[in-house]
């Protein structure tokens, strides 16, 4: 105790020069005000008075650090020895996901990475290309369902089903096993999915002081965690259950082809499968780190893509002329291949689409699926600023020192709204920003895709951006060339955080994840 104490007095006075607000309560510090409710809301506020780095307080007066600025994020993620996961932080990713990629840290996570990445290239994945095409347009036609005869449009919650499309996906791209979830709710692993996070990642003030009494339990202790009888967390025990027991049989098969000396199939895991046989035994996965991978894949992909997804729909409902320039880029695609002698898009031709691209590129900036994510100063550091910041004595500087011990939220969403990045219009939904005429600052680029925070950025950024980019825009040009989409009367939806962030109608006191959103059909 006395050590943990010495710790956060030598770290408090160091972050005490940095500005940031006010702190209303001793037992949750700001982080009612930065997690719960309509998120980003008081974040924002928070970035444009104090700067791309500012001090929050947690609970118990413990001070974390609020990161958006571009070089300070290129320096956190850019080296994760210095800067790893928090221990509650990574015993909660093996809790969700198992032994994973996404649990595991420095040589372990270099040795699951060198054996992952190639199954995510470009190259393998256009071959898969037909299976996110088919799903796509398998979920346009499961809702046109919705539509009985005469009926001109229907009022339909939108998440259900891009989450069934999104883990249908995943099934047959990633896994080469079909869940045939927006068929039937028959598939008992597909349905340990349905609203996961929604429902085990509590959104309370109750789980902010659990998350903030978690950082002081050894690790043993925290393992027992995962034994508690509550709803949330035997919800998530039967779905690691399920899902290991889909990879036992998943890896099994894709050994047995191997062993048969037949062609690998093209899905990600038989790829996985395939470099992990060929590894030095010194690199190799062991059995429970390619099984972890499973449900690393499921969860990392799974929910992300299908909000992303949902969000898209939300900002295209709310603006009908865009809706309808996008749906005839997408018609005009589809005719450029028709003249050509094909009878179906191709892969190539989702890089021809500039608008449907530039509303991609845009939700991505504007609704990052997963807003922040947090580490832990492992020792000492400077780290340098892009944009110099006030110091509480007035001092501006262009470089902080950031105490071993220090929980950094690196705050992706901040970043993708710096008005000094993205332009003065950083706050609202443009996608004219992405048009080539209109430069956007790259003082110092980040991430992985079109310089957004959205995937993260170094060594631990998405593996699976480039799947997620394929999938995104076939969800697009299926729905929309399908259905128009608006906003139904008298609904207003909020943005709450449950690890991603989720949709939530306004005034609902269950706070679901929902968006009702109506649909009509487009004419041929
Ligand atoms: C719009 C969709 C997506 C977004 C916004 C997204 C975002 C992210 C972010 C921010 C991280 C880093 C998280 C952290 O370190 O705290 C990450 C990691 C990861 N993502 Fe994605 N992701 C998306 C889709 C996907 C898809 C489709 C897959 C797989 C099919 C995937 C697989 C992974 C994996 C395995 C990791 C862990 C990588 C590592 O630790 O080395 N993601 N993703």
């Amino acid at each position: 105790l006395s050590t943990s104490v010495f710790f956060y007095y030598q770290k408090s006075n160091s972050l005490a020069n940095i500005r940031g607000p006010l702190s209303t309560s001793w037992l949750y510090g700001n982080m009612r005000e930065f997690s719960l409710g309509e998120y980003g809301v008081r974040a924002f506020q928070w970035q444009k008075l104090y700067g791309t780095v500012y001090k929050l307080m947690n609970c118990f007066g413990e001070r974390r650090l609020v990161v958006a600025d571009q070089k300070a994020l290129q320096f956190v993620l850019g080296n994760p020895q210095l800067f790893p996961r928090a221990p509650e932080h990574k015993e909660l990713a093996r809790i969700l996901m198992g032994q994973g990629i996404f649990w595991a840290e420095g040589p372990d996570h270099k040795r699951h990475r060198t054996v992952m990445q190639p199954s995510f290239a470009a190259s393998q994945l256009k071959a898969l290309f037909p299976c996110f095409q088919e799903t796509a347009r398998m979920l346009a036609s499961q809702l046109q369902n919705k539509f009985s005869t005469n009926e001109e449009n229907v009022v339909e919650d939108v998440c259900p089903w891009l989450h069934k499309a999104a883990l249908d996906i995943i099934g047959t791209a990633a896994f080469g096993h079909p869940f045939n979830s927006l068929l039937s709710d028959e598939n008992a692993v597909a349905r340990s999915y349905h609203n996961l996070l929604a429902d085990s990642m509590t959104r309370g003030p109750l789980s902010i002081v659990v998350d903030a009494i978690l950082q002081y339990m050894p690790v043993t202790l925290l393992r027992l965690f995962d034994k508690l009888p509550t709803k949330a967390m035997r919800k998530l025990r039967t779905n690691r259950a399920l899902t290991l027991g889909l990879a036992k049989d998943l890896v099994e098969r894709k050994l047995e082809v191997l062993k048969g000396g037949m062609e690998s199939e093209k899905d990600v895991l038989s790829q996985i499968v395939h470099a992990n046989v060929s590894q030095d035994p010194q690199t190799k996965m062991t059995p429970v780190e390619v099984y972890s991978q499973v449900s690393t894949i499921m969860l990392a992909g799974e929910e992300t893509v299908a909000n992303t997804a949902i969000w898209a729909l939300y900002e295209l409902a709310q603006d009908p002329e865009l809706q309808d320039k996008v749906r005839e880029e997408i018609r005009e695609t589809y005719a450029a291949a028709h003249a050509r002698g094909d009878t179906d898009l191709c892969a190539t031709d989702l890089d021809n689409m500039p608008l449907t691209t530039a509303v991609m590129k845009e939700t991505l900036r504007f609704h990052p699926a997963l807003p922040m994510s947090l580490r832990k100063a492992a020792e000492d550091s400077i780290v340098p600023l892009a944009q110099s910041i006030t110091t509480v004595s007035g001092e501006v500087v262009n470089e902080i020192s950031i105490p071993a011990d220090t929980i950094v939220i690196a705050n992706s969403a901040g970043y993708n709204r710096l008005e000094s990045v993205w332009g003065p219009d950083a706050h609202l939904f443009n996608i004219s920003r992405w048009a080539k005429e209109r430069k956007i600052s790259h003082d110092a680029t980040l991430g992985m895709y079109a310089n957004l925070a959205t995937f993260l950025s170094g060594p631990r950024g998405c593996i699976g951006y480039r799947f997620a980019l394929i999938e995104f825009q076939m969800f697009l040009i299926e729905l929309l060339k399908t259905f128009r989409f608006s906003i139904p009367p008298g609904i207003r939806i909020k943005r709450e955080l449950a690890l991603v962030t989720i949709p939530v109608v306004d005034g609902d006191p269950t706070r679901s994840q929902r968006m009702p959103l109506q649909l009509s059909l487009v004419e041929e």
